[in-house]
């Protein structure tokens, strides 16, 4: 194991190249990282990127969309040259996976999510995840975090069954139940702390078709240095995201901005219903619960519906539409009422009433 070699950012650049596997994914490095980090400035932000857009099944050109280009023809053009973008019809596949409040069904059978995460600095993050599964739909929400965190996670809600069984240094951990979710085929959704883990370790996602990566701008440029070992490029943006699932071998990838831009490796498609112009920490958070369960209901959907199998939309990126566009329409609707008081809490007040607009609850 090495150390990181005192506070410069330049010297903590160089060791962040070359330091081992194991070190890189303890908590006390990325402890020592924030620190680092609060005395960098901040970095640029990246130019803008915009994507065409075309119809297709489930998606449909977008009109609304302040990311699109208004050209048609420049759009069509600019999709012929590379990977086409498709416009989620994001209203449409919220709709059709949504499952029907079925007064047959009992507890559990609309869902159950396990949240692994949650420590002495980070118990927000979690909770939020996890709570917002809840308010979806889903019918279980259990939290695996470190014991110093569970108290304080239970705190904020009686809904979540918190389990404080994960030591403070817990990526080995993480990494078996990522492989055992694997072995029985259930979703992953790796957000956080776990993409820095998996970029450290691909072998945990490699091959894995039911693994979900939603890195942010900053987690999506490590892996692509990781994993394509180059820099970002707008340029060709849809057609490095689709070769960075490529290379990972099956996974889906939301890559999280201005337009949520998802693909399989097969295709790629965006949401960018504009949300809210607020930015405060925590909305990735909501977005990784609320993808989760999506992702458990389109599964169901795609079963249930017995089309043939090469005629068969992927689920996991049916569940990122369906959590991207609820998180935008939450978003949106607490930024109207709560303007630059904006937070995450406000904006998962309004996950019921986003998913009542767009599907109705029967009686
Ligand atoms: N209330 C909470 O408890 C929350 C906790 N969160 C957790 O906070 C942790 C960090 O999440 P972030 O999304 O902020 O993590 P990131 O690693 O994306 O970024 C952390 C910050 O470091 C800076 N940074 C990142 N890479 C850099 C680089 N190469 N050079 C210079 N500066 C760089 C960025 O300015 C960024 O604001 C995660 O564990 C996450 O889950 C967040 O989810 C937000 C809410
Ligand atoms: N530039 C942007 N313009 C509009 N919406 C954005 C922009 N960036 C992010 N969002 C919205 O915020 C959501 C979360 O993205 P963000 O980049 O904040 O994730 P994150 O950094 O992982 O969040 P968290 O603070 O929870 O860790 C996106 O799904 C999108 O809806
Ligand atoms: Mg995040």
């Amino acid at each position: 194991m090495s150390q990181p070699t005192g506070a410069c950012p330049h010297a903590w650049r160089h060791q962040q190249q070359h330091r081992g596997r194991m070190w890189a994914t303890s908590r006390a490095f990325r402890r020592q990282l924030v620190l680092l980090r609060s005395l960098l400035p901040s970095p640029p932000s990246p130019p803008p990127y915009s994507f065409p857009s075309v119809a297709g099944r489930f998606f449909a050109p977008s009109c609304s969309s302040p990311s699109s280009t208004p050209s048609g023809s420049i759009r069509a053009s600019h999709a012929m040259a590379g990977s086409a973008v498709y416009e989620a019809d994001a209203e449409a596949v919220v709709r059709r996976i949504t499952p029907p409040l079925d007064r047959s069904r009992h507890k559990g059978q609309a869902g159950k999510i396990a949240v692994i995460g949650g420590c002495r600095e980070y118990t927000g993050a979690p909770y939020f995840a996890a709570i917002s599964a809840l308010k979806v739909g889903a019918d279980l929400s259990h939290v695996f975090c470190t014991k110093d965190a569970a108290t304080v996670i239970k705190s904020y809600s009686p809904e979540l069954i918190v389990h404080p069984i994960l030591e403070e240094s817990y990526s080995d951990c993480v990494s078996n139940i990522m492989k055992h979710a694997r072995q029985a085929n259930i979703p992953t959704v790796v957000d956080g702390d776990g993409l820095f883990l998996i970029t450290n370790n691909l072998g945990l996602v490699e091959g894995n078709p039911f693994a979900i990566l939603t890195p942010n701008v900053y987690e999506y440029k490590r892996l692509v240095q990781k994993v394509l070992n180059c820099d970002v490029n707008e340029e060709t943006a849809a057609e490095q995201l689709t070769l960075l699932c490529q290379k990972i071998g099956g996974v889906t990838i939301m890559r999280k901005g201005k337009a949520d831009v998802i693909s399989d490796g097969k295709t790629v498609t965006q949401v960018s219903t504009f949300g809210s112009p607020r930015r405060c920490g925590g909305q990735g958070d909501i977005l990784s619960g609320s993808v989760a369960v999506f992702t458990s209901w389109a599964r169901h959907f795609i079963m249930s519906n017995e089309e043939p199998k090469e005629k068969r939309v992927n689920p996991m990126t049916l569940g990122c539409i369906a959590g991207s566009l609820l998180l935008r329409k939450a978003a949106s609707l607490a930024f109207e009422k709560s303007k630059r008081s904006t937070v995450t809490t406000d904006i998962i007040e309004f996950l019921g009433k986003s998913l009542e607009d767009i599907c109705p609850a029967e009686h």
